[in-house]
């Protein structure tokens, strides 16, 4: 009955992504496809608000232009994206698009600047290792071997989250691939990022001690140029700006916290509106009453996992999930590239209009119902999903592997998930935030206090770590020295860092 009703809605989607279609037809579709897409572009480009760049903004365009390799940091909504997407483009015409690389972190940052991860780029595989073992993996990865040799540009989004031994090794391999001595072979770098937001996600074991990026032994020689932007777009209330700088710097100043509490809207927000949780736990546990509100019917996915069984467990810390549940209507997120180029990568969000079950294909091993889900992305293009491979290799063998749908429910998300975004409107609780920079992150993804409905704070939640102070102070003091102004170094001054009983967590007091 469900499949009946469904393959109506399936047809149009179908006719698309036929295999039996001929390659001559293919290509045809293909090539329509491409002049309608740079047309819809064009159009895009056109009716773009035009950008009046800041004279820092400008600053960085005229260095990259020149070539240099730029570091472009700032608070969250300084217009660090907008300009990184704006210096693609100029990149891709300064050399060709083909030898411009454009990465971040996670996918969803990824695919807010139409990339691809860091780790997809680098063709290094999982696990992390220690660098020469990345070497190795790439060296026996002809398509990643040619894409370091290729690589004129390289651009890296939300750099907080990269970790240092993965920064420096990058930077190895890139001089040893490219066989120039030169800082990262002799590649452009393009890196933005507020080291104030997230940290590094997983920070390799053996790293020294080091977490940041900024820490990397490479990364000052990484860059010709390390601009901070200091004006904020995202939000205009002087006020709100006010209390997220002191939030992302750790303080927790009363008069300020009173006024997000008197700010925030008081009604609860319709289902539609996005949820950001710190924890996974809470992220599941909303999506599964969302999917059950629906009352649709559901097809449930349960991935097949093949290999050694010693390495097995190491495909539960990836992506793909051990089990997903979904039904028409359910809110999905990508979490694979199916096609970088139609904007189908990691992280691209959509609604699952309903099922379809696969001609000469058996995938009852993974759904008993034997369906695949149609999913209109929220970019545009519809699509039936088909299952993935994840694999986990140990140099050029496969270990372990899973088989699954690359999709997860979307209707909450992790703040680790979200930064990078501006959002309307927002529901979040953070009593839960256990991260440093968490609570800024997730607090100055709005525009305004009213989109904001906040279920839950706890103020010892705002944490900032001491090496990012200490990072930030010294580049706040060469800026003071270039510009005689010290004002903002001598008010970092009057802070001092005290560590938590975790001995892992950091708060910082002001001393007035
Ligand atoms: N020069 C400018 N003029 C007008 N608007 C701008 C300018 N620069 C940035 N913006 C706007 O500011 C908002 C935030 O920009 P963006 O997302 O690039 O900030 P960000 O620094 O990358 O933030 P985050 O650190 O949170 O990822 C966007 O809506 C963007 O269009």
């Amino acid at each position: 009955m469900l499949g009946m009703k469904l393959l109506a809605l399936v047809g149009p989607a179908h006719r698309n992504f036929s295999t039996k279609t001929s390659y001559k037809s293919k290509k045809w579709a293909q090539n329509r496809y491409k002049t309608r897409y740079k047309a819809k572009q064009a159009e895009a480009e056109n009716t773009e608000i035009k950008i009046e760049w800041t004279d820092e903004q400008k600053q960085v365009i005229s260095a990259i232009s020149e070539g240099k390799s730029v570091f472009i940091t700032g608070s969250a909504g300084t217009g660090k994206t907008i300009l990184v997407q704006h210096i693609i483009k100029m990149l891709k015409k300064q050399h060709r698009p083909s030898k411009v690389f454009v990465t971040a972190p996670t996918g969803v940052a990824a695919c807010a600047i139409r990339g691809q991860t860091l780790h997809s780029f680098a063709g290094v595989g999982y696990p992390l290792a220690d660098r020469d073992t990345l070497m190795h993996r790439i060296l026996l990865n002809n398509k990643a071997y040619k894409r370091w040799l290729k690589v004129k540009a390289l651009v890296l989004d939300e750099t907080s989250m990269v970790d240092a031994e993965f920064f420096e090794s990058l930077e190895y391999i890139a001089r040893q691939i490219r066989q120039v001595d030169e800082s990262w072979g002799g590649i452009q770098l393009v890196v933005g990022g507020d080291f104030f937001q997230l940290p590094p996600i997983r920070p390799q074991q053996n790293s020294g001690g080091k977490e940041y990026a900024f820490e990397a032994d490479c990364w000052n020689s990484s860059f010709d140029l390390q601009v901070n932007l200091t004006k904020i777009f995202r939000q205009s209330d002087p006020q709100l700006i006010k209390l997220l700088n002191g939030i992302r710097r750790g303080e927790s100043d009363p008069e300020d916290l009173k006024f997000l509490e008197q700010s925030c809207s008081e009604a609860e927000p319709d289902p539609s509106v996005v949820q950001l949780y710190p924890r996974i736990e809470d992220v599941n546990r909303v999506n599964a009453n969302r999917l059950e509100s629906l009352g649709n019917e559901l097809v449930v996915y349960s991935a097949v996992d093949s290999g050694e069984e010693s390495r097995k467990p190491q495909l539960e810390q990836g992506i793909a999930p051990k089990e997903v549940a979904l039904c028409e209507g359910a809110r999905v997120m990508l979490v694979k590239n199916l096609n970088t180029w139609r904007g189908l990568v990691n992280g691209a969000t959509g609604t699952v209009q309903g099922f379809s079950a696969p001609k000469n294909k058996d995938i009852t091993d993974i759904c008993n119902a034997g369906l695949l889900p149609i999913v209109k992305f929220d970019s545009g293009p519809e699509l039936l999903i088909e299952p993935e491979t994840w694999v986990v290799t140990e140099g050029d063998k496969v270990v372990a592997e899973r088989k699954q749908l690359p999709l997860i429910l979307a209707w909450a998300s992790s703040i680790h998930k979200c930064q990078g975004m501006t959002l309307d409107r927002l529901h979040t609780d953070l009593s839960r935030a256990f991260e440093n920079g968490m609570v800024y992150v997730a607090l100055s993804r709005v525009r305004s206090l009213e989109g904001l409905y906040l279920s839950s704070f706890d103020r010892w939640k705002i944490m900032v770590h001491p090496k990012v102070l200490q990072f930030y102070k010294r580049f706040s003091s060469e800026l003071a020295q270039e510009s005689k102004d010290d004002n903002d170094s001598q008010r970092q001054d009057n802070v001092y860092v005290s560590q938590k009983d975790d001995g892992s967590k950091y708060m910082l007091v002001h001393i007035k």
